[in-house]
């Protein structure tokens, strides 16, 4: 037995029975901010170029983001140069702030100012690690050393901002700090570094500075840090003064529930990437947030819906790959290739269209592939799991045909058979080459070579249907007519005239089927022989050419099988 597990300590909640937390409701989208160009692309094997970064960020504002964090100006030439080429070139819509992010030393925060001159609107971001370990370990100080660093930071950014603003009257610039790691901190101490920082910078109502909570390294379940954050909303001396901020990582894989919890418990503001590259495990992944919030039925203020375009960016600009399950981007999560979930969705997508219903509801799709810009066509993929529903929505939704539910099992179990056979998933087109050549290619043994059709009135209110015509039957031309009372019951007396007669009918349905400006009808017969019961469909022009041909088509279909058993004998 693995006994590792014993060298690690478990996380120490704080004790806080005050929330309120768990009342909550999400009902708005917090702001935003876009950590991509920064925390993102730090944790990249080859961070992006000057390039890729102006490219990312256009697509960060096409989706929406007013906030985007673009970079470490004072950590390499390219994360300068970036900035630089974004504020010259004009680049940076009006709505729109820049972040740059600076550790508390003075000789960054000086490099830092002087790489945002001239930017219209600004987060000046600086930080400090404010955690017990990182105390002890990274800077071999106490909690006043620690506050030292911040207030320091606070004063020279003060000052250097007031001169900024002197020298750029247009400029509008706000700070923000993170005391980092804040979950490894003890809230009381989070508290207090922050109160001091907003009054160092001078903080007031009118004029907030954001402070950013991070979960650095996520260290325990979201209600942990869903406690912390609230215990600092709520004790905040200046409360008043800040604009709440949470930046939380996704360690143990549940960044998404930390953020909402987060958001929950008082976060106004929310740091991310959109498919949560970041450090380590990653940030919070924004798009999932904002997705998350529209499935609800609330306005996430970002637009996904050109999902697709998105993700070519990323990968891209990033050499990452968004994951085939990852939340509402991956290529395989609006598809469904067991047989009971397809038989739901294609129930579920029906009843929307019959019954125009206002609100979303389909099984298994939480929400419309459409709004990502995905197409239905993906959504029920034919494989060896898959079910009859299955079969039946890939020929409505790709072909127009409209099965009827009788036939369901028969075309279902031909499919699945196939895809036994190849041991793979089938494409839409394989399902309708095998529904012609079952279905709509069966010319043998019978093929009908010439007819005629016609009715009269025998009394006003009674019309009686004539068939005349010519069966071939492998090879033998077979004259043959009848009379009922529509084309079907005409061309089964028609049959039963030259001994044709085993075969009775069972059900028949048609519907109209338009390929490309040419329209025609379908008609699905079931006859049945002896106890078993098989489909034959026609498809023609006239309606009722096309239930004869269905007839046929079903007849050939029982003789094919008849001949294969006993050639199997
Ligand atoms: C959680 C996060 O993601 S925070 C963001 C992290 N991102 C990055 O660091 C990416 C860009 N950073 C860099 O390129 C470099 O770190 C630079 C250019 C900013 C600084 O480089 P250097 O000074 O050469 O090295 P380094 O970052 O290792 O500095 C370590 C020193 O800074 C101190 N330090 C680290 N962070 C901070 C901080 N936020 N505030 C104050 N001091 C800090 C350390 O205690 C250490 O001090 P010491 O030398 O007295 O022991
Ligand atoms: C600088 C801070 C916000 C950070 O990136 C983190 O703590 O993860």
């Amino acid at each position: 037995m693995n006994k590792g597990y014993k060298k690690y300590l478990p996380f120490q909640p704080i004790r806080f029975p005050e929330r309120t937390w768990p009342e909550k409701v999400i009902d708005r989208a917090p702001v935003w901010c876009s950590v991509d160009l920064r925390d993102g692309n730090q944790a990249l094997v080859t961070p992006m170029n000057l390039h890729q970064k102006v490219v990312f960020f256009k697509t960060l504002v096409e989706i929406g983001f007013k906030e985007i964090e673009v970079g470490f100006p004072s950590a390499s030439e390219t994360e300068y140069e970036t900035l630089r080429y974004l504020i010259d070139e004009h680049l940076i819509p009006d709505d729109v702030t820049v972040q740059v992010l600076v550790q508390a030393r003075a000789h960054l925060i000086e490099k830092t100012f002087e790489a945002i001159r001239g930017a219209k609107n600004v987060i000046v971001h600086f930080y400090n690690s404010t955690s017990t370990l990182q105390r002890k370990v990274v800077f071999d100080t106490d909690m006043e050393g620690v506050i030292g660093i911040a207030m320091d930071a606070a004063r020279l950014i003060r000052q250097l901002a007031d001169k900024m603003r002197e020298e750029y009257p247009e400029m509008n610039l706000r700070f923000e700090y993170s005391p980092e790691s804040f979950s490894g901190t003890e809230v009381e101490n989070a508290v207090r570094i922050c109160d001091d920082v907003l009054e160092a910078l001078g903080a007031t109502p009118e004029d907030k500075t954001i402070i950013n909570l991070p979960n650095t390294v996520e260290l325990a379940t979201p209600n942990c840090f869903a406690d912390q954050v609230e215990y600092v909303a709520t004790h905040l001396k200046h409360r008043d003064c800040a604009i709440l901020s949470i930046h939380p990582h996704n360690d143990r894989g549940t960044a998404t529930a930390a953020t909402e919890l987060g958001v929950m418990a008082g976060a106004e503001r929310v740091e991310g990437t959109v498919f949560g590259n970041g450090e380590r495990t990653g940030n919070c992944d924004i798009m999932n947030l904002a997705m998350n919030l529209y499935a609800q039925g609330v306005d996430p203020k970002l637009d996904f819906t050109n999902m697709n375009h998105i993700k070519r960016v990323y990968e891209e600009c990033t050499h990452m790959h968004v994951h085939e399950r990852h939340p509402y981007a991956g290529e395989l999560v609006f598809t469904a290739f067991s047989g009971s979930h397809q038989d739901a969705i294609h129930k579920g997508v029906t009843y929307m269209a019959k019954t125009g219903a206002a609100h979303w509801a389909v099984p298994y799709l939480p929400i419309d592939p459409a709004d990502l810009g995905r197409q239905y066509e993906p959504i029920i993929r034919i494989n060896s799991q898959s079910g009859k529903g299955g079969a039946a929505f890939i020929m409505h939704r790709h072909f127009g045909y409209i099965l009827p539910k009788q036939m369901h099992p028969e075309f279902g179990a031909l499919i699945q058979e196939v895809c036994n056979r190849e041991g793979r998933e089938l494409k839409a087109e394989e399902v309708f080459r095998i529904f012609q050549r079952e279905y709509l290619r069966v010319h043998a043994p019978y093929d009908l070579k010439r007819y005629r059709l016609f009715e009269e009135n025998e009394k006003l209110d009674r019309v009686v249907v004539y068939f005349d015509g010519v069966l071939s039957c492998n090879g033998r031309n077979i004259q043959l007519s009848g009379r009922g009372n529509g084309p079907i019951d005409a061309f089964f007396k028609a049959l039963r005239s030259v001994g044709i007669t085993a075969y009775k009918f069972v059900s028949y349905s048609e519907h109209a089927i338009s390929t490309g400006a040419d329209s025609q009808a379908v008609s699905y017969i079931e006859l049945s022989h002896g106890d078993e019961t098989m489909f034959g469909v026609g498809l023609d022009h006239n309606i009722s050419l096309s239930s004869i041909k269905g007839i046929i088509c079903a007849i050939n279909r029982f003789e094919r099988r008849a001949q294969a058993e006993k050639q199997e004998k």
